[in-house]
């Protein structure tokens, strides 16, 4: 008992210890704050506290994606996600996958693949083992169920996750949509509690090469596309927004709704057709601008007529402003999103407010124009497959004189694959035309006549 308690420290080395102790911690502490860098500081401390609190502490993460972000803009990493996923076929936790037909009529058509509600998909990267899952859940008055991924992975790599993967993920989801064939069009669809684009398959197939135009017109715009799609570092360096502006004009059935189909193809970017009229004011301009994805062409058709008022039942005045309008084209609401086209369309442009003509608000302006004798002989090449015929010269002369639309010619052309016949069915009615051209000139000018003989009476 004596010799034990001989031992034992005495207080006083106990307290000298404790001191001698405090004393080294304190230096290393100032050292490790003063020299080491923040970010080493970091992972030490990181590592530290994994080592002695992990078993206590949730080591798994999620990251919740949404697919709306906000009212109705569509969240971009959730879409990438969808067009990612099902890439990962093998990875399918339950072996079951959505198969959409695209296409009734097309049996060779591809189908459109989806993951299916609470089915899990594993993914890699760069070795972190990653784990998807799509959930939906019902919102009581909202008419649609509200789905959102789960993205689960070991805490310690969600940093990873957020800086670089989230990339990959849209980088490879924008790979595939460049390389698909099947194309969506979209049209706004206004309810009251929650507005949204609805999408369906675009089964437009004019291309460049079925298009009727004037070969010089084809190339500007074929180059501006291309010029185009190839400009992101371009636009970047001249501090302009990555987009285009067209405004195609022209008569009624000389291929406007075509030439954007054309473009549609060419480019293989979806199309969001949006009804000016259907608009509420400008804030949902914003809103809509802001839902559209990259790679797409805001399309706004008979942009004259839309007549940017509306009454509604309550006879208050709804509208687009003109202002809301003009941003739309050049303004800071332009420049949310990416390598996107913008083309608005009129059968009068004639009509349109200057402001929205001015140099730089469009970038071209391509008038869409009545058959020339090129556009007549490249549709019969199309709808007949010929490239002479006996009527061609006649049927050349009277293109040049009356107004005649590729439509007219096309509808002609199409009644039947007899040439012979279909031929002069078109120079029937290019006949009928040019008289009633000739009588129609008469009567203005007999009017004219008239005004000029009264005019003169009564200054006599
Ligand atoms: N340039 C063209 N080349 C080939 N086909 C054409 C052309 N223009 C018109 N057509 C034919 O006429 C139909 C109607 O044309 P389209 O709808 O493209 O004309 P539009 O100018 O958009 O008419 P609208 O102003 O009435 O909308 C097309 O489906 C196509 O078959």
């Amino acid at each position: 008992m004596t010799s034990l308690y001989n031992q034992a420290p005495s207080v006083s080395a106990v307290f000298s210890l404790y001191t001698s102790f405090s004393a080294i911690m304190m230096l290393f502490r100032t050292i490790f704050n003063d020299i080491v860098p923040k970010r080493i500081q970091d992972y030490i401390t990181g590592k530290v506290v994994d080592f002695f609190f992990s078993s206590y502490l949730p080591t798994r993460f999620t990251f919740v994606i949404e697919k709306e972000w906000d009212d109705s803009v569509e969240n971009a990493t959730f879409r990438a996600a969808e067009v990612y996923l099902p890439t990962l076929l093998s990875r399918l936790s339950t072996g079951k996958l959505l198969v959409g037909s695209s296409n009734l009529k097309n049996p060779e058509a591809h189908t459109k693949l989806g993951i299916p509600i609470d089915t899990g998909i594993t993914d890699e990267f760069e070795g972190i083992h990653l784990e998807w899952t799509l959930h939906s859940v019902e919102t009581p008055n909202v008419p649609n169920v509200k789905r959102f991924f789960h993205l689960t992975c070991e805490k310690e790599f969600r940093k990873k996750i957020m800086e670089e993967y989230f990339t990959y993920l849209t980088k490879s989801a924008d790979s595939i949509l460049r390389q698909r064939e099947c194309l969506k069009i979209y049209t706004y669809d206004r309810q009251q509690h929650s507005s949204c684009w609805l999408s369906t398959v675009f089964e437009h197939h004019t291309t460049f090469e079925t298009l009727a135009i004037e070969p010089q017109l084809k190339t500007t715009v074929i180059d501006d596309l291309d010029a185009f799609s190839k400009g992101k570092g371009f636009f970047k360096s001249v501090g302009r927004a990555w987009k285009r502006g067209y405004l195609l004009y022209g008569p009624p059935g000389t291929g406007k709704s075509s030439m954007v189909a054309a473009i549609a193809n060419y480019m293989k970017y979806d199309i969001y057709d949006l009804q000016l009229q259907s608009v509420r004011d400008d804030s949902e301009l914003r809103r809509i601008l802001t839902s559209i994805a990259n790679r797409s062409i805001l399309l706004i058709e008979d942009i004259d007529c839309g007549s940017r008022k509306r009454q509604t039942k309550e006879t208050k005045e709804e509208r687009v402003s003109l202002s809301g309008l003009l941003n739309l084209v050049d303004g800071l609401w332009s420049s949310c999103g990416e390598e996107r086209i913008i083309i608005f369309t009129t059968n009068h442009k004639e009509k349109l407010d200057p402001s929205l003509l001015r140099p730089g608000r469009m970038d071209i302006h391509i008038l869409m124009d009545y058959c020339t004798p090129f556009v007549f002989k490249k549709l019969v090449a199309l709808y007949l497959k010929i490239d002479d015929h006996i009527l061609f010269d006649p049927i050349e002369k009277l293109v040049l004189k009356v107004s005649v639309t590729p439509a007219e010619v096309a509808h002609q052309l199409m009644v039947t694959k007899n040439a012979d016949i279909a031929l002069k069915s078109l120079l029937d009615l290019l006949e009928t035309k040019t008289v009633k051209e000739e009588e129609d000139t008469k009567e203005i000018e007999d009017g004219d006549d008239t005004r000029k003989l009264n005019q003169m009476k009564k200054d006599k």
